[in-house]
Order: structure tokens, then sequence, then C-alpha cells
């Protein structure tokens, strides 16, 4: 099959093509292809109703395959189109969209000659392509063709069935767009993490992980070890939703402007997405701790409320996204109070004097707390009072005898952890905290939309916190809105919102939660500061 990237020139491809083609089951058509879509209009006496006409936007089409008669004396030859059209769904009252899978088929009859029918066929098999793969939006590039994806699948991520959901909807998918790919279980913590950090990297055309968010965030990391780590971290990398979380996918779906969807179609969504192979910048933000260890980071970096759920959450594991709310629940009927000095560079901040510049070497994935059981929990509205600081010590993923990564660009932004913030920092008078969150992409989990106003690569960390002294319900009512990405809306004066290029966060308990990316790392203090479109990621 030919699937080189030829220039998109209309008027070369001779649009609009017209054709007259049968169906497998000998119904006529005619076919009219224009820059944009595909108009298939039936010409037959079969069984429906003669004349009816389907438009079929080439944007939602991943692969156009021709093919040769496969038995001796048939002549005739076919291509086969696939598209993943957006369909409205009812759900009682309310209606949602998805993406729908329309496999068509036609057989090119015309000459007696199979040759001239198999370039016939050819002919539109390419112009459809061609068609399909017209650049939309703010991407920066696309994914040669053909190409050669390596993914990797954690075979323990969300309820276990990442595997089986790769089989079921992704495999089919990458067919039909002309991928190829290798697929690498991983065995252990950390394998994908090292396996990208020696890997021939020539070898393939993107790193795709269908896994959570922790997979993902090993692939950066590994990138970033290697030596030629700025040539590394520009492989295209994609994600497919296998985790519980699944906050980079959901904020993927959500920046291609789609109505919502979970699970299964969101996987569908992604799967899309990463057969039409457009690639956008991606921000990083480095992560510097008081060991000198810095990570490299594209999510969240989260302390107090969100951190704990994240990490106690995970023996809830088996149910899927739904632990989040369990976590969320019992975390909220035992709420405390986090005690510790936040500083940040607001981004509308002018750069800093020089005499700062110096390179360092040194989710909450929280999620729904839906309203049924919301209105099982015994609520009390009672201001909280700095009832403790955190004990809740948990083995952190990425300890200090990591590796980490002294690579990468230089934080210019961060001064050593031992001296005080650069004066022209805002230090937070407030020391105690319910939570301290900071987000580079909109979704903390598929339902939790954290930063709506956060993009790929908008080069600035969304950082939510929330002061000591909110209520019970009032942090409920914070998460539920924050399921519509309402919450920053709400007005309530315990939270404050604001864009950040850089912060500081020193907790004052000797024991407590930190988490990267959802990943639990080295307690203590910590800095962050973004550095935007580091990295590339196959987006819609
Ligand atoms: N074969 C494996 N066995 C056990 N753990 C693994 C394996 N492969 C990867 N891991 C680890 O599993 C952890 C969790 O993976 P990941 O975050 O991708 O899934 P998740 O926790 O279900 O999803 P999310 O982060 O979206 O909640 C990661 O830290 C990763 O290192």
């Amino acid at each position: 099959m030919d699937s080189a990237t030829l220039e998109w020139d209309p008027a070369a491809a001779a649009l609009p093509m017209r054709g007259e083609f049968t169906c497998e089951a000998r119904v006529r058509y005619t076919l009219l292809l224009t820059e944009r879509e595909l108009t298939v209009q039936k010409v037959g006496t079969g069984r429906g109703k003669p004349g009816a006409v389907t438009v079929l936007e080439l944007q939602d089409c991943i692969g156009c395959c021709a093919y040769g008669a496969e038995v001796g004396a048939d002549t005739s030859a076919g291509f086969a189109v696939f598209f993943y059209t957006v369909r409205r769904r009812w759900a009682g009252l309310s209606s949602a969209q998805r993406r729908c899978r329309v496999e068509l088929r036609f057989r090119v009859t015309g000459s007696s000659d199979p040759r001239t029918n198999l370039e016939e066929a050819q002919r539109w098999a390419r112009a459809i392509r061609q068609g399909s793969s017209l650049p939309t939006g703010s991407v920066c590039a696309d994914v040669r063709r053909p190409c050669r994806f390596l993914v990797l699948i954690n075979p323990q991520s969300g309820k276990g069935q990442a595997q089986a959901l790769f089989n079921n909807h992704v495999q089919r998918m990458l067919q039909e767009a002309d991928i190829t790919y290798t697929l690498q279980i991983t065995e252990r913590q950390n394998h994908a993490r090292e396996l990208v950090r020696e890997a021939d990297l020539s070898q393939w055309d993107a790193v795709v992980i269908m896994s959570g968010d922790g997979l993902l965030f090993e692939v950066v990391n590994g990138l970033m070890e290697r030596e030629d780590w700025e040539k590394a971290i520009q492989t295209p990398l994609g994600i497919l939703p296998g985790g519980s979380g699944n906050a980079l996918a959901a904020s993927m779906h959500y920046y291609s402007g789609a109505q919502p969807v979970w699970g299964e179609e969101l996987l569908v969504s992604c799967g899309f997405m990463l057969c039409k192979g457009l690639v956008s910048h991606l921000d990083l933000v480095s992560v510097c701790m008081g060991s000198s260890q810095r990570l490299f980071s594209f999510l969240s970096l989260a302390w107090g409320f969100v951190a704990d759920v994240d990490i106690e959450s995970e023996k809830y594991r088996h149910v899927g996204a739904a632990r989040f709310t369990m976590g969320t629940l019992v975390r909220l009927a035992s709420l405390r109070v986090y005690k510790g000095k936040l500083a940040y560079l607001p981004a509308e901040e002018p750069q800093p004097p020089q005499s700062h510049v110096r390179s360092t070497s040194n989710d909450f994935n929280s999620s729904s707390v839906n309203s049924h059981l919301s209105r099982t929990l015994n609520c009390q509205n009672n201001l909280l009072h700095n009832s403790c600081n955190s004990n809740n010590a948990h083995k952190p993923n990425w300890t200090s005898e990591s590796p980490g990564t002294t690579q990468g660009p230089p934080d210019t932004l961060l001064v050593p952890l031992d001296q005080p913030v650069p004066a022209h920092w805002t230090v937070v008078k407030e020391e105690d905290f319910v939570l301290v969150m900071a987000v580079y992409q909109s979704h903390l989990a598929e339902d939790l939309i954290a930063a709506p106003a956060s993009r790929l690569d908008d080069g600035v960390m969304h950082l939510i916190y929330v002061k000591a002294g909110i209520s019970r319900q009032a942090l409920l009512c914070l998460f539920l809105a924050m399921e519509k990405g309402a919450h920053l809306s709400t007005n309530c004066p315990f939270v404050v919102y604001v864009k950040v290029r850089a912060l500081r966060l020193e907790p004052y308990s000797p024991k407590g939660t930190i988490t990267v990316d959802g990943e639990a790392v080295e307690y203590g203090p910590v800095q962050a500061q973004i550095h935007g479109s580091l990295a590339r990621i196959i987006a819609g």
C-alpha cells in the first residue's frame, strides 16, 4: 500500500473526483471526493432508499487502502475507507457525542484488466488519504507515514485491563491507519523508564503509552535521563487511557473541543488522535527536591488533600476511576490542615534579574465525588481548625535513590533550596493549607477539570491552593464543581488560583506526601519551574 506523505494539492489530485462503484453487497454508489468531504450516493436498486446521500468529513477518516482481487478469475479491485465519525447518543434526556467506526468498501470493476482496476482503486485511496491528513489547528508537525510506534502497556494499570482494551479497540485502528508497532508489556515499576533510557529511538516515530499517567511520567524521565535528552524528548509521545486517572488523555480530548467522554469512548477518541498523528508541543516542569534529585513532570505537583487521596486510594484500585471518589470521601471525613510555606513567581511577572539566574542541578487524580455518594456522607458544616500536621507518610515511588536527572534545560528561575526565594517572588502569607496543587494540563482525572484554561503548551503552571478554614461541605462543593471546571468561579474565599512560572513549597511537618504526576516522590522542600514546549505529543 502506497502511503507516503505527499504535499496535498487538490489541483494535482484533480479534485473533485467522481466515480461509480459497487459495494460488497453489489449495490451501486457514486462517490464525490472534494477537498474536505467524501459524498456517497446510492444509485442502485438494492434494498434501502435509492438516492440516499451520506456526507463524510475527511477529517474523521484515519485510513484508506486499496487491494486487488483475491481470486483468479476476478478482475476487480477495491478500496476500503475507515472513518470514526462523531455521533450523538441519547442517554435519558441528555445526549452525548462519541466517535463511532464506519467502514466503507467499494469495488472497482470498470476494466477487464485487473491492473487498471487496481490503479484506479489506488488513485482513490491515495486521494482520500491525502485529504484526510490535512493539518488542522495549532499543530507543529505530523508524524511521517508510513510510521512505526513503540507501544508500552502497563498490564497493572487501572483495573488491570489495559492490554485487553488495547487489543479490542486500538489494534484495529492502528492497522486501518497503516501504523505498525512494537508492543512492549511493562513487567515492573521503572521498566519503561529504563527501556526508553537505553533504546535506539530512531527505530520509532513515536512512543505510545497505554496506561495511566504514571507510565508516561516514567517515559518522560527516562528520556530526560539520556545524554541526548534534547533530541530524545522531541520524540513524539502518545497517550492511550488505560489507567484509573487518565488525566492527560482526558485533557487532550478536552482541548480537541469535543464533548466529554469516559472509559472506552475516551480510549477511541485518543486512538483516533493517535492515528491522525498531529504533533503538538507539550510543556514540562522540572521539579527539584531537597536531596538535589530533579524530575520532569507533565501534569501536576500536589501536596495535602489531593496528594493524600491519590496515594491512599491505591487500595481501591480494583474499582477503577471510582477509586478517587472513595478516597475523596474517606479523606473528607478526616480532613486535615497541612502547614508549610508557599512562594511563587507569577506568570505575568517580568523576567528575574540576572543575579538570580543559575542552574540548579541539583492528582489528585482525586476525582469525582459524585452527588449520590456525597449525599451519603454525613458532612458537617463545621470549620476546620489547625488540626494537625500531615502524618500520613507513604513510601514514595520516586525516592532520592531513584536516579532522577541532572540533565535538561537549566532552571533559570530558581535559586538553591537553602537560599530564600528571589525578592520579586510572591510569598503566600498563610501557612495553613488544605491543599496545594500546581497543574499544567486541564484535567486531574477523566472527570475532574482542575484548570479549564490550561493548554498543552501555554507555558504556565496553574497554581490552585485551598486555605485552611474551609468547611467539609464547601470543599465537597468545590470538587463537585470541578467536575465541570466551574470551581474557580464559585467565589469561595478559601480558594486561590494564580498562573505561575515557578514555585517553592516547604512543608513544616516531617512526614507527609507529595505527588508528581500522581506518583509519590521524596517528601520535603520542593521547587519547580515550567519549561514551555519542551516535549512533543500526538494530540488532536
Ligand atoms: N508490570 C507492572 N507491574 C507493576 N507496576 C507497574 C508495571 N508496569 C508499570 N508499573 C507501575 O505502575 C504504576 C502505576 O501506573 P499508571 O499510573 O500508569 O496506572 P494507574 O495508576 O492505574 O493510572 P493513573 O495514574 O491514571 O491513576 C507506575 O508507577 C508504573 O511504574
